[in-house]
């Protein structure tokens, strides 16, 4: 799959307003009312990563989940990552 360039990268995320494109990747942070509430959205992320055969780079602080997505062979951002972005959002829609 083929590394979007930064025009088109920005124009699709006027579609994911809470993701921006910074150091070659796209991030996300996400806060849910307690850790249970944050570790189930990161549980079921886990299985739509396993899904797509596409993972994300994440850190978690109690309520806080930050994310971020690049596609390695790629070296940068392509249609994968917005694709789990997607899953994410429906993900969190539901739960934050
Ligand atoms: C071998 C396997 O297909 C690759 O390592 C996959 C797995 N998950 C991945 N996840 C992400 N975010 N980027 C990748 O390039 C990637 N590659």
């Amino acid at each position: 799959m083929s590394k979007l360039s930064e025009q088109d990268i920005e124009k699709k995320l006027l579609r994911f307003p809470d993701w921006e494109y910074f150091d070659n990747a796209i991030h996300a942070e996400f806060e849910f009312d307690n850790f249970r509430d944050c570790f189930s959205a990161m549980s079921r992320i886990a299985f739509e990563c396993e899904a797509l055969n596409h993972h994300p780079e994440w850190t978690n602080t109690y309520n806080i989940l930050s994310i971020s997505l690049s596609t390695h062979d790629a070296e940068g951002v392509t249609e994968k990552d917005f694709k789990l972005a997607e899953a994410i959002e429906m993900i969190v829609e539901v739960q934050e």
